[in-house]
């Protein structure tokens, strides 16, 4: 297989990426994280499919971060066929989840299948390796250096088998030995029933059928004959048993009628008992009844004069008449108790309301007298006021007096303020000059004492020279001068502030007077209202009082008119209570009538009760009679059935009779118990006849069951020894493969190896068929792989990959290997080793391997490529681009 070309649309850094590919060898390079490992990942995916991915990886994780779609298309050439496989992918934009939508897999720009799960079978049947074989063989990834040496024994066989078709091999083994050991199972299966069908057959035999069942048909037919015989006796004995049946039948019916004659005849006899004393009774009750009748209308002849009637013909409109009186006199009575109900009522109310007048009358009076009381006391404090209004008005023009005395007349009061204030004004200019011209004064003292002191030394003060007649004596008695003016000043200034003084001493005494004349003013207008409120309260008074004499004249108008309806009320009252005892008079002798009538009237009702039932017994006592003349007769006639009766039973054997009866029937019954003992033996005959003829059929179907287990059984025995053939064929197959494999593998191994390999430690690698790899020291110490240094391990790693991509590209049948694919071989690598794989690529090359892919950024490699790209990653738009060196 070549590969030709690889486009790449949004795959991990790349946005668009189209490269081909030439024979030879080719360095791929460039900085960490600018996109190499990624193309080989996209060439992987692209023929792989999802399967490529790493572990822990899904789809959306190789797709551009941000893309909603994104491309492989990989083409390349096999055995002179052109190939191409396109890989879709779209994003769901809300789940981030990716999908590989589109899976194409192309021969010849023909499109051959078009779906994910075919195109991966087809690349594989074409490359005749899967995705795990892939990395095992062809392309070794970044950080994988080391899995095929370290896997285990196992696992390597079954990788190393599996890229040599030889698992193929173990699989059919496998598949005939599962074969055969299932046709074992048949076998046996088909054995153990043979077995059992002889046994059956045998016990079946062994009761001799066909004999026993001759023998219960014969017995069968000899119990038919012997039922037949017994049916005819019996028939015989139940016709006589019927006959004497009948004899019996009818003696006892006879005797059965004279047996109710006889007790007919004494319930008559009972029947006539009963109707005397029936009869008997009666009669006494009528008696009574007509002494009642005598009692009643006896009563009722002092009723008639009661109600003044001749006799009771028409009782019934007498007491319809007295009702009606006792109504309306009833009525009347009613009538004058509420008229006197009503008069009382109203005298009532009017006392009611001659109580209320009164207390009426008694309120007004009270409060009369109260509120006159109240002027009496109100009329003691004016007066009080009053006189106190005189006294502060007396004390007001005293104060004014007071005022007049000290220069201050009533006008001049009000203007007590400026005048103050002038005062005070004066006073405090006063002050002023007076420091100002004391101090001048100190000063003056000062300054002559200086000159004083000067004078007394003889010298000027000012230059020192000798003062006698000097302008400085001329000065000093100038000062004094001037000294003497500034007191006299002083003093009339001190005059005029004495003055002052008093002025203000009089102001503060005006203002005194002042002062507690407004107070006793305000005292005035406060006594002043209160007079006024209380004069208010008395006219108040009086107008209140006014009004309740009114109401009191209105009151006692009143009272006389209610006093006067009271008496009128009493007189009224008299003649209704008169009225009233002559209505009740009336009424109760028309109850006493009207009790009467009705007592007539229900006692002529009984009468005629009576009277009905009298009659009613009557009647009774002549159908007993009757009743009883019939039952004689009947008596009568049962006695003349009884002879005739008598006669017709004559004499009879009824003993006998019985007696043959019974006889007849213990034979009857005995045929019948032995037919069912036949007709029982007959059917457990049937039964055991049935029984033998199922097992002849069984016994039947049992051989032909026989003849076809037998044939099963050759069968089944031919195909075990097939299945056993094949499985060994396979294994021997197998065996003789792998031996051949591992021979030539091994020899590649130590080949390449030596070839390889440059330090001094080791001295040859082995595989043994289990697949086991050893390295052996020079010294000949055996070493498991896994003891190895890391760079080790990659010198062998990359050994036994060569080696396995060598025996594969001749192996006979194998396909055209994709290109060998290094990424970053050169990690681990010391120099020499790096130069040495250098020389190992060139031998891979020379060996025929037509394409060979390294990522590295190992500058010898690049030296020794055939064709350098170079990847770099665009940091603004962080993309990566290839281009050829
Ligand atoms: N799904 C993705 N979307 C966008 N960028 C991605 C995605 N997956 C990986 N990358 C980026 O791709 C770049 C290239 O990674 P790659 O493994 O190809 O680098 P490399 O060239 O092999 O580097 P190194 O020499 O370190 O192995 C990384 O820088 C990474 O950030
Ligand atoms: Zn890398």
């Amino acid at each position: 297989m070549k590969l030709k070309r690889v486009r790449v649309e949004n795959i991990r850094s790349y946005i668009d990426l189209d490269i081909s590919f030439d024979d030879g060898v080719t360095v791929v390079s460039g900085v960490n994280g600018s996109g190499k490992s990624s193309l080989l990942e996209a060439c992987f995916t692209g023929l792989f499919g999802s399967r490529a991915l790493s572990k822990d990886f899904v789809i959306s994780d190789i797709i551009r971060k941000g893309a909603t779609k994104a491309s492989i298309v990989v083409d390349f050439e096999n055995q002179g066929n052109d190939y191409s496989i396109e890989q879709g992918y779209k994003v769901d934009a809300r789940s981030g989840k990716a999908s590989n939508n589109r899976s194409v897999f192309k021969v010849n720009d023909e499109v051959m299948v078009d779906q994910a799960n075919q195109t991966y079978e087809a690349v594989k049947a074409l490359l005749k390796m899967d995705e795990e074989a892939y990395t095992n063989c062809v392309y070794i990834r970044q950080g994988e250096i080391d899995v095929l040496i370290n896997a285990k024994t196992k696992d390597r066989q079954r990788m190393i088998d599996d890229l040599l078709q030889i698992g193929k091999l173990e699989e059919y083994r496998e598949r005939a030995s599962s074969a055969r050991v299932g046709v074992g199972r048949h076998q046996r299966e088909a054995d153990a029933r043979l077995k059992d069908n002889i046994a059956d057959i045998e016990g079946l035999e062994d009761s001799k059928p066909y004999q026993v069942l001759n023998g219960l048909r014969t017995e069968v037919k000899g119990i038919e004959k012997a039922i037949l015989d017994l049916g005819s006796k019996k028939e015989r004995a139940k016709e006589l048993i019927e006959s004497i049946g009948d004899r019996i039948g009818k003696y006892s019916e006879t005797l059965e009628q004279k047996k109710k004659a006889d007790s007919e005849i004494k319930d008559f006899k009972t029947n006539i008992s009963k109707e005397h004393a029936n009869i008997e009774s009666s009669r006494t009750q009528v008696d009574s009844g007509n002494k009642d009748i005598l009692a009643l209308n006896s009563s009722n002849v002092s009723l008639f004069g009661v109600i003044e009637v001749a006799d009771g013909s028409d009782i019934e409109g007498c007491v319809t008449d007295l009702e009606k009186q006792e109504i309306s006199a009833r009525d009347g009575l009613s009538g004058v108790v509420k008229k006197r109900e009503l008069a009382l009522n109203n005298e009532a109310a009017q006392n009611n309301f001659l109580l209320n007048l009164n207390k009426q009358l008694k309120n007004s009076v009270g409060s009369i007298r109260t509120r006159e009381e109240k002027i009496v006391s109100v009329k003691n404090d004016l007066k009080k006021y009053l006189e106190d209004v005189e006294q502060i008005g007396s004390f007001i023009q005293n104060k004014y007096g007071d005022a007049k005395e000290l220069g201050f007349v009533e006008d001049k009061l009000d203007q007590i303020d400026d005048i103050s204030g002038f005062v005070n004004e004066k006073q405090t200019k006063l002050h002023g000059k007076e420091k100002e011209i004391s101090t001048k004064v100190a000063e003056l003292e000062k300054k002559i004492q200086k000159s004083k002191d000067l004078l007394s030394k003889g010298l000027c003060p000012t230059c020192g020279q000798d003062l006698q007649g000097s302008k400085v004596c001329e000065e000093t008695a100038g000062d004094e001068d001037r000294k003497t003016e500034l007191i006299n000043e002083l003093e009339l200034i001190r005059a005029d502030q004495d003055k002052i003084k008093v002025k203000v001493e009089l102001i503060r005494n005006v203002r005194d007077i002042i002062k507690a004349i407004a107070e006793a003013e305000k005292q005035l207008l406060l006594k002043k209202n209160e007079i006024t409120s209380i004069e208010k309260g008395i006219e108040e008074h009086l107008s209140s009082i006014k009004e309740e004499n009114d109401k009191v004249i209105d009151i006692e108008k009143q009272i006389d008119e209610c006093k006067r309806s009271i008496a009128e009320l009493k007189n009224g009252m008299e003649s209704l209570k008169s009225e009233e005892t002559a209505a009740q008079e009336l009424h109760g002798k028309l109850l006493h009538k009207l009790d009467a009538a009705r007592q007539i009237r229900s006692n002529i009702l009984k009468v005629k009760d009576i009277q009905n039932n009298i009659n009613r017994l009557q009647d009774g006592v002549k159908n007993g009679l009757e009743k009883i003349e019939l039952f004689e007769s009947q008596i009568n006639e049962r006695k003349q059935r009884i002879l005739k009766l008598d006669e017709a039973l004559g004499d009879v054997d009824l003993k006998k009779l019985q007696a043959d009866r019974s006889q007849y029937e213990s034979a009857y019954n005995g045929i019948v118990s032995e037919m069912e003992v036949r007709d029982q033996r007959k059917s457990e005959l049937h039964k055991e006849i049935g029984r033998i003829e199922g097992d002849i059929q069984r016994l039947n179907e049992l051989k032909k069951k026989q003849k076809m287990l037998v044939n099963k059984k050759d069968f089944l025995a031919a195909v075990y020894r097939d299945a056993e053939e094949l499985e060994t064929m396979y294994l021997r197959l197998r065996v003789e493969l792998r031996a051949k494999n591992i021979d030539a593998l091994d020899r590649l191994l130590n080949e390449i190896f030596s070839f390889m390999y440059t330090n001094n430690a080791y001295s040859h690698i082995s595989l043994d068929p289990e697949y086991n790899l050893t390295i052996y020291e020079k010294d000949g110490t055996p070493l498991e792989p896994k003891l190895l240094s890391g760079g080790e391990r990659a010198i062998f790693n990359l050994v036994l990959r060569c080696a396995i991509y060598r025996l594969l590209a001749h192996a006979p049948g194998s396909a055209e290997l994709p290109p060998l694919i290094l990424d970053e071989p050169t990690v681990f690598l010391d120099r020499g080793h790096v130069h040495q794989l250098i020389k190992l690529i060139d031998m891979m090359r020379n060996i025929g391997v037509g394409q060979i892919l390294i990522v590295s950024h190992d500058e010898s490699l690049i030296d020794s490529a055939d064709h350098v790209f170079v990847v770099e990653k665009d940091p603004i738009t962080n993309s990566s681009s290839i281009s050829s060196k």
